[in-house]
């Protein structure tokens, strides 16, 4: 039997669309082991009806894609989940089903592929590298795929760092958020984005946290999804008041995420409260960034896969 811890993560970080990403100090565990015939996929009760538990399932077509990729055909295979990342919710729990399946599905038969390789391939089967390569690597990614191989730094923030994770009680499909972008965007919006881009990451390099909130800021996908979001700009001038250091659509949303460097509970509270006001409950987080990305677990004992 194969364990392998996996975790939740953020893509785009308010202006680095499809490339910025950082991983959470929250997890999936995904059990795999072969068996003599067929396909059994469990999961806990509470996802019933969200989570197929047939060839449909993600973790499943991720492992599958391995085995393909590298010519394994299994006898059967026996999978079990347990899912603490909130599904749909911009919190990549998709992604954490590919990256974590890929592994799962490689440590199974004596590790065919490497790390490159397995990036890689995740990356092209989420069709962006901003979250699946936070959840093989940790930390926080900066990353493109270039002629079939994903180009990447990947970096550490100050310890000072905290996330704020504020996640509604409805579901919004990545695919649904994306559709409702526009093919082609202005001149302006591509250098008011990547100048914010950069500007995040050489602060957070840096250390230059009073750049931050000016640096989340984006024309590329919140403008268009905000819409989806109820009392967005409530919450925005709220976390701008509690002196966070800027707040962005977490992923495809409509998950919200506050970077902060102080006053972590105080803020908590605060926002729990204010946002209690509202139709839709919202539950709030304060999380770490997890440092190390997928582990595979072994007798207790945590072994970080992606060095
Ligand atoms: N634990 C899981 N097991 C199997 N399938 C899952 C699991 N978690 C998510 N999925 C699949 O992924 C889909 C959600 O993917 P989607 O990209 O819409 O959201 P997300 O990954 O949570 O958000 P984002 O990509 O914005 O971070 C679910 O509908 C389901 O098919
Ligand atoms: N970069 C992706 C992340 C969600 O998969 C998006 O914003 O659509």
């Amino acid at each position: 039997m194969i364990r392998v811890k996996v975790p939740a993560t953020s893509a785009n970080m308010g202006a680095g669309f499809d490339c910025l990403g950082i991983a959470l100090d929250l997890y999936n565990i995904i059990e795999a082991e072969e068996i003599e015939s067929g396909l059994k996929i469990t999961i806990p009760e509470s996802d019933r009806g969200y989570i197929e538990t047939d060839e449909r399932n993600l973790v499943f077509i991720s492992m599958k894609r391995l085995f393909d990729e590298v010519g394994y055909r299994p006898k059967g295979l026996h999978i079990n989940l347990i899912n603490n990342i909130p599904i749909t919710r911009g919190l990549g729990s998709s992604a954490a089903c590919i990256a974590g399946g890929l592994v799962a599905a490689n440590e199974l038969i004596g590790c065919p592929l490497n790390k490159n390789d397995i990036i890689y391939l995740a990356a092209k089967m989420d069709g962006h590298p901003d979250n699946v390569l936070p959840a093989l690597i940790g930390g926080m990614t900066v990353a493109c795929i270039v002629e079939g191989e994903v180009k990447y730094v990947r970096i550490d923030l100050p310890d000072c760092i905290k996330l704020l994770v504020m996640v509604p009680d409805f579901q919004l499909p990545t695919s649904k958020a994306r559709a409702i972008l526009p093919q082609n965007v202005p001149l302006q919006d591509a250098v008011f984005n990547i100048s914010r881009a950069a500007l995040l990451t050489a602060s957070l390099i840096t250390g230059r946290l009073d750049n931050l909130p000016a640096a989340v800021d984006d024309r590329l996908h919140q403008p268009y999804r905000k819409g989806l979001i109820p009392h967005w700009n409530e919450i925005m001038s709220k976390m701008a008041e509690l002196g966070t250091k800027g707040t962005f659509l977490s992923g495809a949303g409509p998950t919200l995420i506050a970077i902060m460097d102080k006053d972590y509970d105080k803020i908590r509270t605060e926002m729990d409260k204010f946002l209690a006001a509202f139709e839709q409950h919202w539950d709030v987080y304060v999380m770490d960034v997890c440092r190390y990305g997928v582990e595979l677990l072994a007798q207790g004992k945590g072994e970080i896969v992606c060095r």
